[in-house]
């Protein structure tokens, strides 16, 4: 005999869920895969109604899962935001530019506006001719680096007051892991926060998919049908972040519960008292949040400008760029004491960080 649903004990079980190993129907698994982040959302007091909520759209699985679910949500419960579409294009040939184009198919089926930025509007690179002068190994941490500012200026040029993101809880238990590997007690701190308060100039950002695990947002993309993009970047070489995957996998495999876990040994992470920590400040170039006198996308550029990319990125050059960031780290050996103790968003372990493609942060 069929297998009932362990949740409604009425339907035929279709699917075991991942988080939990239960065997369950599929109106079952959408309900408590949406409750679960609706609660998420409500709990954490995400949003005001009357948000203009600018949804990080690439195109892949889980921006395409997140605006769909925000969609759904929002009409739902009425929450009372408006909701858009906002997508950096990197200009990455054979990459972003196809996943562009299922973002546009996403703005038609949700029926939701789309605003595209690209880096060659905001920087006067793409990242095509950003790989051309670095090569394929450090080219990540300008992509990390300038996206992050990009979808600020983005969901300002939409008048947006939030910013949100499909990170999942498999990013950010792969995140808690490497900054942990890395003795980046700063980062360790705050990278599990769900939401970033928008001070400084940034927009305030969330994570509604903070506890939803990777393989649930592959379901329900699956079981719904949803239209995207599934190409891994052809510039990503992903390796420190490979390893944390994999090992999670592995954990995951053995003890489902392993993710979330991880992210809660992430949030009874505090720094003890009298750990010094980066002071936030301003760019003196562009005005963006800082805790150097030159922030990292402006340091970055200057070498590129320069004719001299991999400026900012070493250790030398980033000094010779600007002598009161003091010594740094290498990025490819383990943080100093100095690294530990004073991480920022201008050394180079940030560089390391967002080498891997995702800020360690984020
Ligand atoms: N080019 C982009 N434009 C807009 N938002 C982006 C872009 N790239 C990434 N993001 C946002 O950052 C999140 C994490 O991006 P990441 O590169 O880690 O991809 P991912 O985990 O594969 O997510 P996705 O499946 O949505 O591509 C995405 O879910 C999306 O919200």
């Amino acid at each position: 005999m069929a297998r009932l649903c362990e949740i409604c004990h009425r339907e035929k079980a279709v699917l075991k869920r991942p988080k939990t190993l239960q065997s369950i129907c599929r109106p079952c698994f959408y309900q408590v895969f949406e409750t679960e982040i609706h609660h998420t959302i409500t709990k954490n007091r995400l949003f005001q109604p009357g948000d203009r909520v600018a949804i990080g759209a690439s195109g892949g699985k889980d921006s395409t899962v997140l605006a769909y679910v925000l969609k759904t949500l929002n009409e739902r419960y009425q929450y009372g935001l408006h909701l858009f579409l906002l997508s950096i294009d990197e200009g990455i040939t054979g990459y972003r530019d196809d996943s562009l184009e299922t973002v546009k198919r996403n703005q038609l089926q949700y029926d939701l506006p789309l605003k595209i930025v690209s880096y060659e509007e905001l920087y006067a690179w793409t990242m095509d001719a950003i790989v051309r002068e670095v090569g394929l190994k450090n080219n990540c941490t300008f992509c990390g680096v300038f996206r992050r500012q990009a979808l600020d200026r983005g969901a300002m040029l939409l008048g947006a007051t939030h910013i949100v993101t499909g990170h999942n809880a498999d990013d950010i238990a792969e995140t808690v892991l490497m900054n942990l590997l890395r003795g980046d007690v700063a980062r360790l701190q705050r990278c599990t926060e769900i939401a970033t308060p928008g001070e400084d100039g940034c927009v305030p950002r969330s994570k509604p998919f903070k506890y939803t695990y990777e393989k649930e947002i592959v379901m329900y993309a699956y079981f719904k049908k949803l239209d995207y993009f599934s190409t891994e970047c052809i510039y990503s070489p992903n390796a420190y972040r490979g390893y944390a995957r994999a090992f999670l996998k592995d954990l995951e495999s053995i003890r489902p519960s392993s993710i979330i876990d991880i992210i809660h040994s992430g949030e009874a992470f505090q720094v003890r008292r009298g750990v010094k920590m980066p002071t936030q400040g301003f760019c003196s170039r562009c005005g963006y949040i800082s805790s150097n006198p030159l922030c990292k996308a402006c340091v970055l550029l200057e070498g590129l400008n320069r004719g001299l990319p991999k400026l900012g990125v070493s250790r030398a050059g980033l000094q010779q760029l600007d002598p009161q960031l003091g010594p740094a780290a290498d990025p490819n050996s383990p943080p100093t004491t100095a690294a530990k103790e004073y991480p920022s968003s201008s050394d180079p372990s940030a560089a390391a960080a967002v080498r891997t493609g995702k800020s360690l942060d984020w």
